[in-house]
């Protein structure tokens, strides 16, 4: 009965709605990835009919009505809907381009986020002494502490964004357990393995390495000439270092005065040699296979027998476990696309980036609609017969960023300036968006190469101070190789490190950054392949911008007129403009085509 119902007043309120909402726009028919997204409206149609007109409607109630996703109910008209016309909210959107307000909130987006991350310390060495019948003076045997926790990174496919990260801003591997009696170790802290989208740069701002720090001080304090004390009756005190050390705790507190502590270098743990040189800078462009280790927990502390020695065999202390250390990263994601879309803002990047792909990015007929760069992803196989598009690699699908729209001066940080632009790096192929209805596009084509060209000419001198120095501390991180970086210290090091050189002077200990990340030494941008899409075809008089704009290509090509970016080596090849209009879909089918040629 209550499904009756609910039948009933579904029909009475969808059919007509459908029927007021047929897209202005005609579905698009012609491109290579109208995924089954606007299959709402084909699916739910018929079988509303058949609901009504079947004769077999009884068995057709066991079959679970759809429902409409909320990301589809949203008002269609423009009009705001009568007062009490509760039945409008209810409209299912049968469009790509004008999704419901929820659907925006859905991404979330970061591509820079700055994370303080701690190795986990390690556990403190116990003072115990076997205990045994007709053992009255027992010998020590304090298990070791467990290491801290060490930190991992991994770059892996899938992941788009540095929000989850961003979202935790400090992130801890946890301690390692003391030791007990009876030579039982403490267990290890638990590591923690950080996983970031590939195309991540990272680098460090500042690090505290408590064993460096220990090490410099050490070395200042054997330098350092011992002060003569002027009254030499005066009792000499051993200091207790709390920090560097357990004792019994039955012990007399009075021995602790006499104690004499052996000079214990601080300790690191093996792996420590396979941690990446300071100061970090990883340029994580390939997914890994296996994690790279950032920082190495602290060593677990000795217990007592590690000090028994013949003149004290049972000693009353244990060595505490080193601390771990504090690293501050800086995180940036460059978006590894195969096509970047580059264009002014409301040239209908977005637009484009929708009808090829499944991508939700925001539409508007306004400037900056687009605030944050968007990824989509065009199948050209399916893997279900033929493939969409012929091509000699195995090449399933390529992406397109959208990036925020470009204005004049963005190179100097104007509009969403340079934060973008540095997306465009990474892409392979540049597509210059223009939209033909926006007065000259050729014009409108120069002053986008004037920007990249001086963004080029701003990365190219920016790049050549900081990546200079610290190219010692790159990782070239090449996936088909054993998977681990080349070490730096040799793995057979011993357990206790020398004091070294540049440790001790306390150079590497605070690395303090200036500025924005360095850039990446990255290839010029005017060597990359590019084409135009002229966007907006459907509009009046736009032929004679295009046919303007297809005469200046073919000129650039023959080499009659300059490169647009002004480079005589600039990449001119085959250099096309394609007339779409991307809101109807129609002419977007040409665009894999032309982007599977530049791929291979
Ligand atoms: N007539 C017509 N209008 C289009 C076409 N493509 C986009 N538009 C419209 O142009 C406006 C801007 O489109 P967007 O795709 O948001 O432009 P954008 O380049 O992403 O803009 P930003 O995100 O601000 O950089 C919207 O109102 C679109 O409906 C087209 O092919 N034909
Ligand atoms: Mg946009």
């Amino acid at each position: 009965m209550r499904y009756n119902k609910v039948q009933r007043s579904t029909l009475a309120n969808n059919e007509p709605k459908l029927c007021q909402n047929e897209p202005e726009v005609a579905p698009n028919t012609g491109t290579m990835t109208y995924l089954p997204r606007t299959s709402l409206r084909l699916s739910q149609r018929p079988f509303l009919m058949a609901q009504k007109t079947c004769p077999v409607a009884p068995l057709l109630r066991t079959i679970k009505m759809p429902v409409a996703s909320p990301r589809w109910q949203t008002t269609q008209t423009n009009k705001p809907p009568p007062p009490g016309d509760v039945t409008s909210h209810d409209t299912p959107d049968l469009s790509h381009l004008n999704p419901s307000p929820e659907d925006y909130s859905r991404f979330i987006f970061q591509d820079k986020c700055h994370v303080t991350m701690h190795a986990g310390s390690g556990g403190h060495g116990c003072v115990a002494y076997q205990r045994e019948k007709y053992i009255e003076e027992g010998p020590p045997n304090g298990g070791d502490g467990g290491s801290g926790g060490s930190l991992y990174i991994q770059a892996v496919e899938g992941m788009t964004s540095l929000h989850k990260l961003a979202r935790r801003g400090i992130i801890k591997a946890s301690r390692g357990r003391s030791g007990q009696g009876k030579s039982q170790g403490g267990k290890r802290g638990e590591d923690i393995l950080i996983q970031v989208p590939v195309g991540t740069v990272v680098r460090e701002v500042e690090r505290h390495d408590p064993v460096a720090e220990e090490l410099a001080r050490m070395r200042r304090s054997k330098e350092e000439p011992k002060e003569e004390s002027p009254d030499e009756d005066a009792i000499e005190f051993t200091p207790i270092r709390h920090d560097r050390w357990v004792i019994h705790p039955a012990a007399n507190p009075a021995d602790f005065l006499t104690v004499k502590f052996p000079r214990l270098k601080p300790r690191r743990q093996h792996i420590a040699a396979m941690e990446p040189k300071a100061p970090i800078y990883l340029d994580l462009s390939h997914p890994m296979d296996k994690p790279l280790l950032l920082a190495a927990g602290g060593a677990g502390g000795l217990g007592n027998p590690h000090f028994a020695t013949q003149t004290m065999g049972r000693p009353k202390f244990a060595s505490r476990g080193e601390g771990g250390m504090r690293l501050e990263l800086d995180f940036e994601l460059k978006l590894l696309a195969d096509v970047g879309l580059v264009g002014k803002p409301n040239a209908g990047k977005s637009t484009l980036l929708r009808s090829l792909t499944n991508s939700r990015t925001r539409i508007g007929n306004w400037e900056f609609t687009t605030l944050t760069p968007h990824i989509g992803t065009v199948i050209v196989d399916d893997h279900k017969g033929r493939p969409l598009v012929e091509s000699k690699s195995r090449r399933t699908h390529f992406t397109i960023a959208d990036i925020p729209g470009l204005v004049e001066d963005a190179h100097l940080d104007r509009g969403l300036g340079l934060g973008f632009l540095r997306h465009i790096d990474r892409a392979g192929i540049l597509a210059f968006v223009l939209d033909l209805s926006a007065g000259d596009p050729v014009q409108e084509l120069q002053k986008l190469w004037l920007e990249l060209g001086a963004y080029e000419k701003l990365r190219d001198s920016g790049s050549k101070e900081p990546v200079s120095q610290d190219t010692e501390g790159v990782v070239d991180w090449d996936p088909s190789g054993s998977g681990l970086p080349e070490l730096h210290r040799p793995v057979d090091q011993s357990i206790e490190l020398p004091i070294a050189e540049e440790e001790s002077t306390g150079q590497a200990l605070n690395y303090q950054s200036s500025g924005s990340l360095p850039f990446l030494p990255m290839p010029p941008i005017h060597t990359k392949p590019w084409f135009v899409v002229a966007t907006k075809a459907d509009l009046e008089d736009t032929r004679e911008q295009y046919q303007a704009l297809q005469t200046y290509l073919s000129e650039v090509q023959n080499g009659t007129v300059e490169h647009p970016s002004g480079h005589a080596d600039g990449w001119k090849k085959k250099v096309t403009a394609v007339p779409v209009s991307a809101m109807r879909g129609e002419g977007v089918s040409r665009i894999p085509k032309l982007v599977m040629q530049y791929l291979e």
